[in-house]
């Protein structure tokens, strides 16, 4: 058995994977390293023979990580690591090792599914966006808040928006103006997060021509599906560039 992390800013994502990489035999989201230990804990029949991670965190973070991967699971950690090329996509940033890994593995596995020009769409605490050429060539992209970033940015810097999770969730079941502070805000951020993707489609269109793909990613994916009927709605994506990363030989 495999397993696989994806170690963000505020989850981490994890699967485990048969040793053939075909099937998925479990996996979820959680908040910390000791959550993550005890989702592990209680798969049943766990035979971890490899690990595979990437991680946006400090190095210090992720080495505590997998540490305790190895003495509790036995298990050693092969990290994504940043390189200027792979698989046929060439890192655009002017300084490769800056790209954040998740993006880089995002498109790797967009352009490995597509072989043709792709715009990525990640939305998880931040929203991250990038742009691949036919030939590979990654452009680069945009970086800006996501949902939870934009919403905590409010409350915490007013004084009178204040309200729970749970009122949230119910906000955002419609979008005609907000008659209470939770609604205004929800929907208001929510716009602010369509725009920016609706706004990443015609700047595709302009770097990429028209026969581009869209590939949405990231845990709040599914906020902004109903602006891109077109995109393909993957929420392995980074697991899927974290394999061509990092092969099990
Ligand atoms: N099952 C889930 N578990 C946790 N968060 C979820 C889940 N489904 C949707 N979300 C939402 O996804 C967002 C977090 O997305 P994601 O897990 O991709 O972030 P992250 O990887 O921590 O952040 P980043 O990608 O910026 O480093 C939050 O707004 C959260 O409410
Ligand atoms: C932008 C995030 C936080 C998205 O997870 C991550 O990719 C990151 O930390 N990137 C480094 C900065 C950059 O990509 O330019
Ligand atoms: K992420």
């Amino acid at each position: 058995m495999i397993l696989e992390l994806d170690c963000g800013n505020s989850f981490i994502k994890w699967r485990v994977i048969d040793s053939a990489q075909v099937k998925t035999l479990a996996g979820g989201v959680v908040g910390s390293d000791e959550e993550l230990v005890s989702a592990l804990r209680s798969v049943p029949d766990l035979a971890l023979r490899h690990c595979r991670l990437v991680s946006v965190r400090s190095d210090e973070e992720t080495r505590a990580l997998t540490r305790q991967l190895q003495d509790m699971f036995g298990v050693s950690s092969a990290s994504a690591s940043p390189v200027v090329e792979m698989a046929g996509v060439r890192n655009g940033y002017s300084e490769y090792q800056r790209l954040g890994l998740d993006r880089w593995l995002a498109v790797l596995g967009a352009y490995h599914i597509a072989r043709k020009p792709c715009l990525v769409l990640d939305l998880g605490t931040a929203v991250t966006s990038d742009l691949v050429t036919g030939e590979g060539e990654h452009l680069g992209g945009f970086i800006c808040p996501g949902m939870p970033l934009m919403r905590n940015q409010l409350r915490t810097h007013t004084r009178r928006i204040r309200y729970d999770d749970a009122a949230a969730e119910k906000a955002l079941l419609e979008m005609v103006p907000g008659r209470s502070t939770v609604e205004a805000v929800e929907r208001g951020c929510l716009l602010m997060l369509r725009g920016f993707v609706q706004a990443q489609i015609e700047l595709a269109a302009e770097h990429l021509g028209d026969d581009f793909e869209v590939f949405l990613t990231g845990g709040d994916a599914l906020l902004v599906r109903d602006v891109l009927p077109r995109a393909r709605v993957l929420p392995d994506l980074v697991f899927t560039g974290l394999a061509i990363a990092c092969p099990l030989h």
